[in-house]
């Protein structure tokens, strides 16, 4: 396919995004199947544009004065893709296969691109209601952090020291151009290349002989706050797929014991095969049977740290998935706050005297983390937090110094710390 066939095929995609308000890999996927000529380089080029458009929705269409896809994806390419208007004129020919010619209006447009007088949930590109939320964290930072978090997110991968030094893989990946993450002291990077795709790491033979996982720099730190030790009793409540498990079975050396489990037992599935593919041996999965199970209840009082990565509204991932925070709602938050207060509780009882509940989000609304955690606390008054400053300082060299602290956690943000939005708390069970 040329150039401009892809663009009018990304606006194509977004039209059906925005129609049936549906996910952007569905779309694209649907896409892919009915133009089969397409091939893998042109559907990942088409992937990259529609998922660039959707960072930068609201700002693009506020420069091209209008909200339809095509608007939204003209405005990008010259935003986020620094496309002059000559460049993106040659695109948009009108030939066959190309999008209509650029009208005078638009040209105007794309010359002066303004975002003079612009609110500030357009120039940050995110929805008008969260503001107040985001305003509460970043203060009058919302506009250069919430950029940042309409920017692409790099690749990163976490050597996986039960098989591997970061080294050893860095050399067996060395065709990746890969380099070392600034904080995580286990992680490889790919940055985001000029065009937003990234290599295909799980086609690597290092990913399938399990020296790597893919999993952002901002997780891996996380993980390493949980402060695990190698002789620990560990519940990961909310394990999913697995991917904080794989490291916490790592820094823990493949030594004490971890039990993976997960309300959802089709989300627990995948892990299986990720812990052999890892070499771990350290954890048992307990996967409940049925809606009233609960496989973990043999464990009460005896864990020494209960992590909880609870579900969320995932603000904190809208670089990776910038299509969630155009669909998120005011009702969806309202029910993750529940569930966080129904998974604190579960974890407050397995926890032994003196052990601790890690509390996790990818999420930026101090309504998912400190507020969660004040009620919580009301509720839990055998329970403290540890201070932020503290937990910090049990990350890698730098982070301390780099990450935001609330009143009851740590808060990594794109801006900040260049991972994902990662919220991180530790309570103590006195
Ligand atoms: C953020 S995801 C976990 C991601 C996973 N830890 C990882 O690192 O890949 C949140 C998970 O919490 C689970 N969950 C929601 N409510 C729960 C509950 N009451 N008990 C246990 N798990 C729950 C969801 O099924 C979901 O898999």
């Amino acid at each position: 396919m040329i150039p401009a066939a892809r663009i009018s095929a990304a606006i194509e995609v977004l039209a059906d995004i925005e129609t049936r308000r549906r996910p952007a890999s569905d779309a694209l996927k649907d896409w892919g199947l009915s133009h089969r000529f397409a091939g893998s380089k042109d559907r990942a080029a088409i992937a990259s544009l529609v998922y660039d458009a959707l960072r930068r929705k609201a700002s693009a269409s506020w420069l091209m004065g209008e909200t339809t896809p095509r608007a939204t994806l003209l405005g990008t390419l010259r935003t986020l893709r620094g496309l002059d208007v000559n460049a993106i004129a040659a695109l948009c020919s009108g030939d066959r296969f190309a999008p209509e010619p650029l009208t005078a209006a638009e040209r105007e447009r794309l010359e002066a691109a303004s975002l003079d007088g612009a609110p500030a949930h357009v120039a940050g590109d995110f929805p008008d209601w969260v503001e107040p939320s985001l305003r509460r964290l970043l203060g009058d930072n919302v506009i250069p952090e919430m950029t940042a978090m309409a920017s692409r997110a790099p690749l990163d991968i976490r050597v996986n020291t039960l098989k591997a030094e970061r080294e050893e893989a860095h050399q067996a990946l060395v065709h990746l151009d890969m380099i070392e993450t600034p904080l995580s002291p286990l992680g490889l990077r790919v940055p985001p290349g000029p065009d937003g795709r990234g290599p295909a790491v799980q086609a690597e033979p290092e990913f399938v002989k399990g020296w790597v996982e893919i999993q952002d720099e901002g997780s891996q730190i996380a993980a390493m706050l949980s402060g695990v030790e190698s002789h620990e009793q560990v519940v990961d409540l909310c394990a999913g797929g697995g991917g904080k498990t794989l490291a916490l079975a790592a820094l823990m050396g493949n030594g004490g014991q971890i039990y993976a489990t997960d309300s959802d037992a089709r989300r627990l599935a995948p892990i299986h095969d990720r812990l052999q593919r890892a070499g771990v041996r350290n954890v048992q999965v307990r996967t409940p049977r049925g809606r009233n199970d609960d496989p973990v209840d043999d464990l009460d009082g005896r864990m020494g740290c209960v992590l909880v990565d609870a579900p969320c509204t995932g603000s904190g991932t809208w670089r990776r998935n910038p299509d969630t925070k155009w669909r998120v709602r005011p009702n969806s938050l309202e029910s993750r706050l529940k569930e966080q207060q129904i998974v604190l509780d579960r974890a407050s009882r397995l926890v032994r005297p003196g052990g601790r509940i890690v509390y996790i989000t990818c999420s930026l609304l101090p309504e998912e983390n400190d507020d969660a955690l004040a009620a919580f606390l009301e509720r839990n008054p055998g329970f403290t937090v540890v201070p932020p400053g503290d937990v910090a300082a049990r990350g890698p060299e730098g982070f301390a110094e780099r990450v935001r602290l609330t009143e009851r956690g740590v808060q990594m943000t794109p801006l900040k710390t260049g991972t994902d939005g990662f919220f991180v708390s530790v309570l103590k069970r006195g």
